[in-house]
Parts: C-alpha cells; sequence; structure tokens
C-alpha cells in the first residue's frame, strides 16, 4: 500500500484576475477551491492513475472537513487525525504572474503527533510512504528525520517531498526518494542550479548525503534524475503553464505509479515527467489519457 502523509493541509484557493495591483480592489473571473497539500495532490493523482493510496495527516474546522469531503468524493482513503484550529488555505493568484499566499497552519497538539506516530507504526516492508510538504511550526521541525529512523526499523520505502531543514536533516536516513526542484535543491548546497549538469553534479551530492534516488524537477526547462547506476535527463517542448500547481507532486505521484507497477527507474522517471508536464500544461491534475498523448514528446537521455 501506498501512504500519503500531509502535515500541513490546505484548501487551495484558485483565482483569476486579470493585472494585480497592490492596494486595489480586483474582481475575479473565475476561482476554485481545493484540498490541497502536497502528500493530498499525490493521493490525488495515484487516484487519477489508478492507484489506491491512503491519506494521513491532520486536518481541523471547517477547512478541514472540506478536506474530508473532497477526499470522500474522490473515493480516496483518508485517515486524518482531528485537530482542534482550521486547517490553513492558501490562495494561488494567477494574474501575469502566478502569486501564492500561504495561510497560518492550526497548532499540532503532541498527542496528535503520537497518534500519527501509532499510525505509521503499523506499516510494513511492502508500503511506500510519501512525507511530503511543509511542516507546522508546531510541529517538531526534524519530524520527517524521525518518522523515517521509525520506518528504516519496519523496512518501508520513504519519498521525501520536502525543502530546507525538513530536507537537509533527513537525508542521512536514506529516503527511498527525493523530489526538490531546482531551486530547493541549489539551496540545500548553497549554490545555484540552473543547468542539466549543475543538476546531476548537485543530485548525486544528494545522493552521497543518503537519498536513494533522486528527481531534479526544472519546471518548464525539463528535468534530471540520479541514482547510484543511472543518469537520465529529460526533455520535452516548451510550452506555457497553466497551472503550476501540483506538478512536482503529480511527477512523484507518477514515479510511484510506475515504480510499483514493476517499470524500472527509466520508465518510471519518464511518467513522472509526463504526469508533472501534463498537470503544468492543463487545468486540473494529469490524466492517463493526457499523459499517453505527452509520453512521446519527452526525450530521456542517459547521461
Ligand atoms: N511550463 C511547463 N511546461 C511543461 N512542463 C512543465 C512546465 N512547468 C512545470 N512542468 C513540469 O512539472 C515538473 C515539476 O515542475 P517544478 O516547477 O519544477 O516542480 P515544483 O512544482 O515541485 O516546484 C517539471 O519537471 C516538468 O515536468
Ligand atoms: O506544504 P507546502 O510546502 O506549503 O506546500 C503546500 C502547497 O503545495 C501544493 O501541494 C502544490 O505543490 P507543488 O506545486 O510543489 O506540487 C499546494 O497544493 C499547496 O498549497
Amino acid at each position: 500500500m501506498i501512504y500519503t502523509v500531509t502535515m500541513n493541509p490546505s484548501i487551495d484557493y484558485h483565482v483569476w484576475i486579470k493585472t494585480m495591483v497592490e492596494g486595489t480592489i480586483h474582481q475575479a473571473q473565475k476561482e476554485w477551491k481545493t484540498a490541497g497539500g502536497k502528500g493530498i495532490n499525490v493521493s490525488k493523482v495515484l487516484r487519477n492513475l489508478g492507484s489506491v493510496s491512503v491519506a494521513l495527516g491532520f486536518v481541523g474546522g471547517f477547512t478541514g472537513s472540506f478536506i474530508r469531503q473532497q477526499l470522500d468524493q474522490d473515493g480516496i482513503e483518508h485517515r486524518f487525525i482531528p485537530v482542534t484550529q482550521d486547517s490553513r488555505m492558501n490562495i494561488k493568484i494567477k494574474a501575469e504572474r502566478e502569486t501564492d499566499l500561504s495561510g497560518v497552519s492550526p497548532l499540532i497538539p503532541k498527542v496528535a503527533i503520537n497518534e500519527l506516530m501509532d499510525q505509521l507504526d503499523h506499516l510494513t516492508s511492502d508500503d511506500f510512504l510519501v512525507l511530503a510538504g511543509s511542516v507546522p511550526a508546531s510541529v517538531p521541525a526534524d519530524i520527517y528525520r524521525i518518522i523515517m529512523q521509525r520506518m528504516n526499523q519496519l523496512g518501508v520505502r520513504v519519498i521525501l517531498d520536502a525543502k530546507g531543514a525538513a530536507l537537509d536533516n533527513a537525508l542521512a536516513e536514506r529516503p527511498f526518494l527525493i523530489k526538490p526542484n531546482h531551486y530547493e535543491l541549489g539551496e540545500l548546497f548553497g549554490a545555484s542550479v540552473e543547468t542539466t549538469e549543475e543538476a546531476v553534479h548537485y543530485g548525486r551530492r544528494a545522493l552521497d548525503l543518503g537519498a536513494t534516488n533522486v528527481i531534479v524537477s526544472m519546471a518548464g526547462q525539463g528535468a534530471v534524475f540520479v541514482n547510484r547506476e543511472k543518469a537520465f535527463a529529460a526533455q520535452f517542448p516548451k510550452q506555457q503553464a497553466v497551472n503550476s500547481i501540483g506538478a512536482g507532486d503529480s511527477m512523484v505521484a507518477g514515479f510511484l505509479y510506475a515504480y510499483t507497477r514493476g517499470q524500472q527507474v527509466k520508465e518510471a522517471f519518464q511518467l513522472a515527467v509526463a504526469a508533472g508536464s501534463t498537470t503544468a500544461i492543463s487545468e486540473g491534475f494529469c490524466t492517463p489519457e493526457k499523459i499517453e498523448a505527452f509520453l512521446p514528446h519527452i526525450t530521456i537521455t542517459e547521461l
């Protein structure tokens, strides 16, 4: 089974305006509201692709009820732990450029964290665990490292999609896969990662720090995959992004979907790129049909 953990779920409020002018009132042209947060997005894309997963994490208040309802409607099993304060709302303003405003996280009491740990202690070596997204301020900053230490004892493979300290301090626990974007990878090493060569170089340094497989996403410029045996670069024709929110999460889901069906890392990487790109260039998340149509446009080069 695949489990996803979203420590900090959200309602993502996507709103389209013509032009953003600071200090003025804007009339929205279009809007939509979805249950968000990186682990939840991974569960949604896995569901689109036909894979079952269980979504875990903390939700609370009226926003938390919305998140639960949406997952119920989508047919995604969830075992969220309730907290008292409202789950956050993240605003995604789409004008000439995209501007994000991430809301304040609810307080997560220690008892809720212990409950999550109890849930995770039931996982087995057949399971994959996705730890994705930010960690609320009230949760220990090294929670991913702590969870991974426990998962290593159980033989659970962990996919870690985090940045900053949450990524840095968990790498030594040997995540099965990490998927930083090129900024996040650069931040890890205090470097700038702009080119394929730099992505491969710093991706390999992440292997030295403990990661088993690394995908470096580079938005519209492509992506890179490295592990101890292989290195690949993915290229695709330049496209206008329509909605890049969840593109990275779609990559994680695409890789997992293919890998858990026995595909080799090269094919899993290609599917990851197709999933990320078709999410980025469409309004909703990727679908199997869109992925199928996009796959032939991806060139994978072994480096
Ligand atoms: N403009 C675009 N055209 C095509 N694919 C895109 C575009 N922007 C993002 N993608 C796809 O989505 C993936 C993840 O995007 P990226 O922005 O790097 O990740 P994140 O959402 O984690 O920041 C990229 O590797 C690529 O496959
Ligand atoms: O937990 P974080 O890092 O604040 O990210 C949460 C946000 O990221 C998203 O999961 C989108 O992530 P990506 O665009 O990186 O795939 C949104 O749904 C959510 O609002």
